[in-house]
């Protein structure tokens, strides 16, 4: 639905200072009906790439693909036809105060041309669909942050638009009225078979609803796949650190001291044992100290729920000679669980 290749943005020197490289080597592909999350911390380029979908900031180079339609080459018109496939919606809802909701909603079809009483005919269901048929006729001051951002939702769905850009669109919400907000765009999405990209520096909202995610840093895109792979697998640095406050993949500070990067005097490896989808309560680890004599000490675990599927973890002390444990890390592979070593284990007195 969406590829943006090899896009490079460069802002041009401001006051003296240096031009910024705020996007670089950007490949992605973004699917029909996915619901693509894009995170990062502060300043790394979000906000761009979102912008470059519909050109709101144009590439400095790269293409820019959506529907089909090579965004980059249109006219100022056919631009603006466009982006009539493309809603937007953002932190600050971007409401006009002297109108009410049913004429916030409605603006962007007067705009162009509708009749009133297609208007009506268009706007009426979506204030149903985003809950607030009975608030028709108040005013954005009288309304909660999560109404007004159900405004701005309908208002982004009326033009009909096959793709729906959210910029930070919770990110001044409360975490309940977040949730709801996340569950309207979820069901708008399922419900309307809408593709959705959002930004967000929040991990918890990649994880309600998002199913592929792109991790940013820097103006790159350093990681990205479906949320399930980033969240059991994160690799970079930077993702670990996103993914790990809401995924617990660690272990105890109270066993931690004990753990050391090499083999010491009667040490015993420490493994990570990952469980993912099905697998997550597959009984491997009694299997394994059946097959081979190996008794496993359990220091933690877990399992989180990723996208509605299982995902596991489990810290284990091998207690036993390198060989055996070489065969267990063999084992577990072979059941398609991940296993990796994370230290040694010194003897509690050490
Ligand atoms: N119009 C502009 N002119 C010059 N530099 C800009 C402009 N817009 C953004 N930048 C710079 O480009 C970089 C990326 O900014 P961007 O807003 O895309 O990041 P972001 O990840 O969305 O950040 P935030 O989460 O704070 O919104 C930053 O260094 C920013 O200062």
């Amino acid at each position: 639905m969406i590829t943006l290749t090899n896009i490079h943005k460069t802002y041009a020197a401001r006051g003296g200072g240096a031009p910024v490289h705020a996007l670089a080597d950007i490949d992605l592909s973004i699917g029909r009906g996915e619901v693509f999350g894009i995170i990062g911390r502060s300043g790394a380029g979000k906000s761009t790439l979102l912008r470059t979908v519909n050109l709101l900031e144009s590439p400095t180079s790269g293409s820019v693909t959506v529907d089909g339609v090579e965004m980059t080459t249109l006219s100022a018109a056919e631009l603006r036809q466009a982006r009539h496939s493309i809603g937007m919606i953002f932190q600050h809802f971007n409401l006009l105060s002297s109108r009410t909701v049913f004429d916030n909603v409605a603006l962007p079809l007067e705009l162009a041309g509708m009749a009133k009483a297609e208007i009506g005919r268009t706007v009426e269901p979506l204030l149903d669909l985003v809950g607030l048929a009975d608030k028709r006729n108040r005013y954005p001051a009288e309304l909660s942050g999560g109404q007004k951002q159900r405004v701005g939702i309908a208002r982004a769905l009326a033009s009909k638009p096959k793709v729906l850009l959210s910029d930070e669109a919770t990110s001044a919400l409360d975490p309940e009225t977040t949730t709801q907000i996340l569950h309207l765009l979820g069901d708008i999405n399922r419900r309307l078979g809408l593709t959705i990209v959002l930004i967000t520096h929040e991990i918890a909202v990649i994880k309600e609803i998002c199913h592929k995610v792109a991790v940013m840093e820097g103006g790159r895109v350093i990681e990205q796949g479906p949320v399930f792979d980033i969240f059991a697998h994160p690799r970079h640095p930077t993702t670990r650190s996103f993914v790990d406050p809401v995924i617990n993949r660690g272990i105890p500070d109270s066993l931690r001291d004990r753990l050391s990067p090499r083999p010491g005097a009667g040490s015993n490896p420490v493994l990570r044992i990952t469980f993912t989808g099905e697998k997550a309560t597959t009984p491997v680890i009694s299997a394994i100290s059946r097959q081979l004599n190996l008794d496993l000490n359990i220091w933690h675990g877990q399992i989180d729920e990723i996208q509605g599927a299982p995902f596991g973890t489990l810290v284990v002390e091998a207690l036993g000679d390198q060989a055996k444990v070489d065969a267990a890390m063999a084992l577990v592979k072979e059941n398609n669980l991940g296993v990796e070593v994370l230290g040694h284990a010194l003897p509690a007195n050490h």
